[in-house]
């Protein structure tokens, strides 16, 4: 082929792709047009068999030179990126959403600010178990600077066999421990019928990994003023994570924290997989203050300060550890809690000035 001759031909093919990418834009703005209409009627943005039905169509018009599965590919392809427009443009209307409100949202636990400067240490017993036990951590959390005390009281586990919690009872010994103390608590609330009247004795609703998408209780999360720690699922997604915690914000409860507590992998090293990379995604994507549960996510002693480390490195607003005056005797996770020894061990080689 002549040099002449290269030159025209590559001509067309500019053109074509000018056109091509003309094509391209208006097919991208009538697919947003679409997902803005499908969010409007509660659709869901994908569509398998309306891809289907197009794809088919396509590949009964195709004439060549392209074999039929080179044309389905294709316009897959454009179809992914169709609904990934439509995706990203939700989540930038999300309340919770970074693009909706640029400063990092700062919750007040007291006089406690989350999601400042300074990442803060919450720790405690995974369960309140007595009222000695919470009130021996209390000592120690409050002699090593320690401000925000958590301890289970409505303790959903895996088997109905195990220790359940005390219920009320323990939403009161850690309420006249931290009154005694002068810290601040965090505890789990598993029923919305609870939420209401949990802000009479902590200052931090927790909302546990498992019922991360228990929709009645974020509805009722949202219905409060109590801050709320929201817990990332055992196999949610950031996406996922996002959205229940526009549950709770959307309807008026806007003191919302999120906590990375790993995520399920096929890695058996670790109890779970700290999804590390989740804590710049969600500070990227979100406004609110993002906190790392290291004792879950690792369920590991041994590597909790490093972890501690990285998620601080990472950008996180806080980490959350278990400690417990004697481990080996704790009505629940007794393995990863660590003891008072351990625990200041850690707060100085994680350096965290509490
Ligand atoms: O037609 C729709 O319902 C669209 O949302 C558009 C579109 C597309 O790009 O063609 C995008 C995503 C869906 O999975 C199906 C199709």
């Amino acid at each position: 082929m002549s040099n002449g001759k290269l030159e025209e031909l590559r001509g067309q093919l500019d053109s074509v792709n000018q056109q091509l990418l003309e094509l391209l834009s208006e097919r991208g703005r009538i697919a947003q047009q679409i997902g803005q209409e499908k969010e409007k009627q509660g659709v869901p943005k994908y569509d398998p068999v309306r891809e289907k039905e197009m794809l088919d169509e396509l590949v009964a018009q195709n004439k060549g030179p392209f074999d039929n599965e080179t044309i389905r590919h294709l316009f897959k392809q454009m179809f992914q990126a169709s609904l990934k427009l439509q995706q990203s443009d939700h989540v930038k209307h999300l309340l919770v959403s970074r693009k909706r409100h640029k400063e990092d949202t700062i919750v007040s636990v007291g006089d406690v600010a989350v999601g400042g400067k300074k990442p803060i240490l919450v720790a405690g017993p995974c369960s309140v178990e007595s009222y000695e036990q919470v009130r021996k951590t209390a000592a120690m959390l409050k002699a090593s600077g320690v401000t925000v005390l958590r301890g289970g009281a409505f303790k959903p586990r895996t088997s109905p066999y195990d220790f359940q919690g005390l219920g009320i009872e323990g939403l009161q010994i850690l309420k006249e421990v931290a009154d005694e103390f002068g810290l601040k608590t965090i505890s789990e609330i598993v029923d919305p019928a609870h939420v209401e009247l949990a802000g009479q004795y902590i200052d931090v609703i927790q909302i546990g990994a498992r019922n991360m998408q228990n929709f009645e209780l974020l509805k009722a999360a949202g219905d409060v003023k109590t801050p709320i720690l929201l817990k990332r699922g055992l196999a949610a997604t950031i996406d996922e994570f996002l959205h229940s915690a526009e549950y709770i914000v959307s309807r008026g409860n806007t003191q919302v924290m999120l906590i990375e507590r790993g995520i399920r992998t096929y890695e058996k090293a670790t109890r779970n997989t700290l999804d590390i990379s989740a804590v710049p995604i969600l500070k990227l994507e979100s406004h609110l203050p993002v906190l790392v549960d290291v004792t879950h996510s690792t369920g590991r002693k041994d590597i909790m300060a490093p972890c501690a480390k990285a998620a601080i490195a990472a950008g996180a607003d806080g980490v959350m550890v278990e400690v417990h005056p004697d481990p080996a005797t704790a009505l629940s996770d007794a393995a990863q809690q660590m003891n008072f020894d351990e625990f200041r061990k850690f707060l100085e080689e994680v350096g965290l000035s509490v």
